[in-house]
């Protein structure tokens, strides 16, 4: 029976929860295994030139991170994610590239071995977790260690709003300060702490509060993203439960009830928002082998 890896995309950040936290949403890349033991690496894929095809593909080299003794493999990758639009592409390819070399190699390893050589690629937890374990994952980085725990979301909708534009992540984190005032940053955790417990809870009014309160990173990247604030005010209007920048954006995240979002979305295009609503739901799996 053929071999797939399926890994979900992700929507990290949640607000205040730069950096740290990050959800597993239904929008999928699988990978086929098409041939073991070839003469080299060889990576099927339409995701465009800028992706390469051979050994220098990252699902191959997240492979080798983890088993550099890996024989070549020849397989082919088919995504529903779009690139740099902050839906954790580059994650998906990360963690691919780490269940495949899980999967062939004659080692084993723990999960959070996983998360290590995944975080070390990525450069934060906050994608790489979530598409790894599924769900709501809480996140932090600790002297080059990640570590994270898993938990359930609320049960709300999901409405992602994909603009037609790029923005790479380190484009979008090259207009974030270096460092914060010392009362602005504890208020900045204090909202990241307090959202965390919302979460946990479930108490999605004070969720609607706290997930637009971040002090880390949107009020920086607004300027990238002059649809957050349009998004956020209509989600107002219409009763959502709290809009977001997913991960470095431009993708927006709204918490919505499936039945307000033909309002949300007619009202979105009226503002000439010409961008995709795609409807999400909580991919509770995360990466896993099929066959
Ligand atoms: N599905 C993929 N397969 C192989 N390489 C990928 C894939 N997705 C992303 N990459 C690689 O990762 C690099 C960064 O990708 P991308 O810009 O999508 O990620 P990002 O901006 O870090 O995050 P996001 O996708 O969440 O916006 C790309 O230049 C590409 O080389
Ligand atoms: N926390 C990261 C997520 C990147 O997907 C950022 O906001 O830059």
């Amino acid at each position: 029976m053929t071999v797939k890896i399926v890994v979900p995309a992700s929507s990290a950040n949640l607000g205040p929860g730069f950096d740290s936290l990050g959800l597993a949403v239904n929008r999928y890349l699988t990978l086929e295994i098409l041939a073991q033991n070839t003469a080299s690496w060889q990576v099927e894929h339409e995701l465009g030139s800028q992706v390469p095809s051979d050994e220098q593909n990252l699902i191959v080299q997240a492979a080798l991170a983890l088993d550099p003794d890996l024989s070549p493999l020849h397989f082919k990758v088919i995504s529903e994610i779009p690139l740099a639009r902050g839906l954790g592409s580059s994650s998906a390819a990360i963690v691919a590239g780490i269940k495949l070399a899980q999967h062939f190699s004659a080692k084993t390893f723990t999960d959070q071995e996983l998360l290590e050589v995944a975080t070390k690629i990525e450069g934060h937890p906050d994608n790489v977790a979530p598409a790894l374990f599924g769900n709501l994952t809480i996140s932090l980085l600790l002297n080059g260690q990640p570590k994270t725990l898993t938990a359930t979301f609320p049960e709300i909708g999901l409405l992602a709003y994909i603009p037609d534009f790029e923005l790479a992540t380190k484009d979008s984190r090259s207009v974030l300060p270096a460092e914060l005032p010392y009362k602005a940053a504890v208020r900045a955790g204090s909202v990241g702490n307090a959202l965390v417990a919302a979460l946990l809870t479930k108490d999605l009014d004070l969720i609607a509060e706290l997930i637009e309160l971040d002090g880390y990173h949107e009020p920086y990247r607004q300027k990238l993203v002059p649809h957050l604030a349009t998004l956020r005010q209509i989600g107002h209007e219409v009763g959502a439960k709290g809009t977001y920048l997913s991960g470095a954006g431009p993708t927006v995240m709204t918490l919505l009830a499936p039945a307000k979002m033909p309002d949300f979305i007619a009202k979105a295009q009226a503002k000439g928002l010409t961008g995709e609503f795609v409807s999400l739901q909580i991919d509770q799996l995360g990466a896993r082998v099929i066959g």
